[in-house]
């Protein structure tokens, strides 16, 4: 669905159960044009979540949108990746052995087409980043000036001043590739970070998910068969029959923000010892002393609040109409 001002995005991600649902709420919403999807490990390595992303394409009929691979490893050459095949199953879709995709990726790999893309429309792309910040760091070392072309980054990403979910320090994204993560949020551009201190308040019950199967909605159906891992996975860790809708309503993010607040600060990247992943915002209250880490950086939006009944509603809604 393609509206007549509807803004150009390019989804990099690591499919993925809510990955996948991000992916066909944006496909079903007219506020925005999916230019391509970009690829990372994190839910699951490099290579199968470009098999996922072209087979959720192939679901949704959208063939005609590119894929472009992204790098297998960490941007300080790391092969030893952490990755969350426990939360979404082994194969990244709640273990359904679907048949592989007919379709292939692009020559260009996703650093390339993220700069290619941001220098042909500059000012006008948005890069929603659901997993860890590889790509996007390459593309900023890639093109000094990819930060001024691209339009926006809209990260999931981050844990502002709750704990993480890979350990009391580090939300997941960020733990993935801290340095990548700490070269995004200094890089200048205009950068959204929505972190799981707002994404753990949009919960899709399992009410919620009988909905979505009783509707009519093709890919509502098809999420649902994918969710049971991800239901499991959550119940276990977090002792609740729901689950977080993390990359869904970062994808909102991108094109409501008025369902959002926003403080604005710079944010910096902890990269050592026990806090490996730790991301601290610079709330500009008090002038320091000393020069800090902090100091002459430039500031970024760090989401504060969520409409959550709204988000689930909108992001229910898309799904239904598929
Ligand atoms: O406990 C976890 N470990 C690793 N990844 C997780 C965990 N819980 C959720 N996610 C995944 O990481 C992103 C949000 O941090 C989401 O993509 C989510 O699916």
């Amino acid at each position: 669905m393609v509206g007549e001002q509807s803004k150009k995005i390019i989804i990099d991600t690591d499919p993925g159960i809510d990955d996948a649902m991000a992916i066909f709420v944006a496909l079903n919403s007219p506020e925005v044009d999916v230019i391509g999807l970009t690829t990372i490990y994190g839910n699951v390595y490099t290579t199968l979540a470009t098999r996922n992303a072209l087979h959720l394409l192939e679901v949704a009929g959208r063939t005609d949108i590119p894929v472009a691979e992204g790098t297998h490893k960490t941007i300080m050459n790391g092969t030893k990746l952490r990755i969350a095949d426990f939360v979404h199953g082994k194969d990244g879709l709640g273990n359904q052995n679907f048949p592989p995709p007919k379709g292939k990726p692009i020559e260009k790999s996703a650093p390339e087409f993220l700069v290619e893309q941001a220098k042909l429309h500059p000012g006008e792309i948005t890069v929603v980043a659901l997993g860890p910040l590889t790509n996007i760091a390459l593309a900023i070392q890639l093109d000094p000036e990819f930060s001024k072309n691209v339009g926006q980054i809209v990260l999931l990403g981050g844990a502002f001043a709750v704990n993480g979910n890979v350990n009391p320090a580090s939300e997941a994204n960020i733990f993935g590739d801290p340095e990548a993560a700490d070269i995004v949020f200094t890089c200048g551009a205009d950068v959204i970070a929505v972190g799981i201190n707002v994404t753990h308040q949009v919960i899709l019950t399992a009410d919620d998910r009988d909905k979505l199967a009783a509707s009519n909605g093709k890919l509502a159906q098809y999420l649902c068969k994918i969710l049971g891992v991800y239901y499991s996975y959550h119940l276990d860790a977090y002792e609740i029959e729901g689950v977080y809708l993390h990359d869904p309503t970062t994808i909102l993010a991108a094109f409501l923000p008025s369902l959002f607040t926003y403080t604005e600060g710079v944010v910096r990247v902890q990269t050592n010892g026990i806090t490996r992943g730790l991301t601290l915002l610079y709330n500009n209250r008090k002038r320091f002393e000393e020069v800090t880490e902090w100091t002459d950086k430039p500031s970024v939006k760090v989401a504060v609040t969520v409409d959550a009944p709204a988000v689930l509603k909108l992001i229910m809604d898309r799904l239904m109409e598929s």
